[in-house]
């Protein structure tokens, strides 16, 4: 009898063991209560979302837990466990949320890289981009944006109190020729007006809560012409705006590398040594929407940093100092850095990160979808969820940076330096931005180009520190004067754009 009780005893306990590993709910992380049915719905916060998840990051840990009706959502704080979840587990966790029907389907943003669902188009778009925009493919463009923040300094001297327009024209130009290797604008097509006015409609068609199809999806049927369907024929006029954004300046290139005269560019890269009128359907769409995807996401980015090095600039007259010193003393004053000098000069690389630690240009990176059961820690994050990466909370971590609301370019150097932000800035796992050489390459120059040439100063006050709300967030409207550092500064800036 007692022969038989042990393997009795022990096959009812690895019964329930197991009946317990398989069917109870693992815990959840720790978050707000919610309320019954709607859970944190009501408690979700409007604008500068970050700092409300970075109090309840404080609150409740590095990983909160929050329930928004069905949908569970995933508020990561730190960056050991993003990189836990979203690098460790990339395949399982590289979809996006749905976006939202009207946005998404009915307009067509989900056919660009940044909202693409995870699927074999997206790996497609992402093999694309890692070619053309690897380390040594982004070096081979420095000198472009040399010569673009060359033009910045120039547009600075003629009419400095447009600082905001300069640096939009001049990344933007950037953009445009690294991408499609010269300006599509013609009396009928000025692309950047046009995509700045895509971009426009894009957050007003994203804005949550602001249209009925995105909760009830069968109001999609509704025929054009019906009563109250003002959303249908909204969004096929914004579809037809945005298809001739995306098509037509890809047609232009392509009609130029059949007749052998295309400047060297993304495209022409991408379309190789295929005759560029028989591509493959999938390859020829797939080049397109890349191609469109870099400007959207590599223009309003750039330019928020740069914004923001002038801010801090405005603001941090000894650190301005320091970095032009550096300069000065490293490359001379008798020529123009460039990307080439980089070694030379670790103050101004350290300036870089800390642009893109103080004030986070993507400060909840892109929300990831997973797609599959991520085991992390106790915790079983369930396929389907959302997982929102809160890079300002993670910037402004006071265990991780002393003091994290001052710039201050120093904690990046010396034998201790604190955690590398590019690490963060950029996200995670396999979405993770494919332009973050080009980004980086782009705010050294500016930032040395500038601090070699010009002062910056408070025009009046010292301005705030204040931060639009949104997927990208910049400077509100500052003062600040600009001059050249000296007339020779003066002179070397028109020489280099003669
Ligand atoms: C300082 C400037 C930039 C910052 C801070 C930034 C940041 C980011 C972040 C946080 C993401 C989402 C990553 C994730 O989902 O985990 C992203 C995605 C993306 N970025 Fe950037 N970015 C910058 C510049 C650029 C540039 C210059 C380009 C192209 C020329 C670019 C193109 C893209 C694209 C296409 C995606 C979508 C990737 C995908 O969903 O697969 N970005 N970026």
């Amino acid at each position: 009898m007692l022969d038989l009780l042990v393997p009795v005893v022990l096959a009812v306990f690895s019964s329930c063991a197991l009946y317990y590993l398989a069917y109870c709910p693992r815990v959840r992380p720790p978050g707000p209560r919610g309320l019954p049915i709607v859970g944190n719905a009501f408690q979700m916060p409007r604008g500068h979302e970050w700092l409300r998840y970075a109090q309840w990051g404080a609150q409740y840990g590095p990983l909160v837990y929050l329930r928004l009706f069905t949908q569970d959502v995933y508020v990561v704080n730190s960056p050991h466990v993003a990189s836990e979840i979203l690098d460790k587990h990339s395949s399982k966790s590289a979809d996006r949320p749905r976006a939202q029907l009207m946005v998404g389907e009915l307009i067509g943003w989900n056919k660009g890289v940044a909202f693409a669902p995870a699927s074999p188009r997206h790996r497609e778009y992402r093999k694309l981009l890692s070619t053309s925009l690897n380390t040594n493919a982004a070096r081979r463009l420095s000198p472009l944006q040399q010569s673009s923040a060359l033009d910045l300094l120039k547009a600075l001297l003629d009419s400095p109190h447009e600082l905001r327009d300069h640096i939009r024209s001049s990344i933007g130009n950037n953009t445009v020729n690294i991408v499609f290797g010269e300006q599509i604008s013609t009396p009928d097509f000025d692309y950047i007006a046009l995509a700045d006015d895509a971009h426009y409609k894009f957050a007003l068609a994203a804005t949550p809560y602001r249209y009925a199809v995105d909760f009830f999806p069968m109001l999609k049927y509704l025929p054009y012409w019906f009563p109250g369907a003002t959303f249908k024929r909204q969004a096929r006029q914004w579809k037809a705006e945005l298809e001739h954004l995306v098509s037509t300046p890809y047609n232009t290139v392509k009609e130029r590398v059949a007749r052998g005269v295309a400047s060297p560019s993304y495209v022409t890269n991408c379309i190789g040594d295929a005759s560029a009128d028989k591509l493959a359907i999938a390859k020829d769409q797939a080049i397109m929407w890349t191609a469109a995807s870099l400007y959207t996401g590599g223009s309003d980015t750039t330019i928020a940093g740069i914004l923001s090095f002038f801010l801090a600039m405005t603001l941090y007259p000894d650190i301005q100092r320091k970095g032009r010193e550096e300069i000065h003393s490293k490359i001379s004053t008798e020529r123009l850095p460039t990307l080439d000098d980089k070694p030379s000069l670790p103050y101004i690389d350290a300036m870089v990160k800390e642009v893109l630690r103080w004030n986070s240009i993507a400060p909840l990176g892109l929300a990831h979808r997973t797609t599959d059961t991520i085991i992390y820690k106790d915790y079983e994050i369930p396929p389907g969820s959302t997982i929102i990466t809160n890079v300002w909370g993670m910037m402004h971590d006071e265990s991780v940076y002393k003091d994290p609301f001052t710039f201050k370019p120093e904690r990046f150097l010396g034998p201790t330096p604190e955690h590398d932000p590019t690490t963060v800035a950029f996200g995670f796992g396999r979405r993770v931005c494919p332009g973050s050489h080009l980004a980086l390459q782009s705010l050294f120059i500016n930032i040395a180009l500038v601090l070699a040439t010009m002062v910056i100063e408070p025009d009046g006050e010292k301005p705030d520190v204040k931060y639009t709300s949104g997927v990208i967030s910049q400077p509100e409207p500052f003062k600040c004067r600009i001059r050249p550092y000296s007339e020779a500064a003066k002179e070397l800036i028109l020489r280099g754009s003669e």
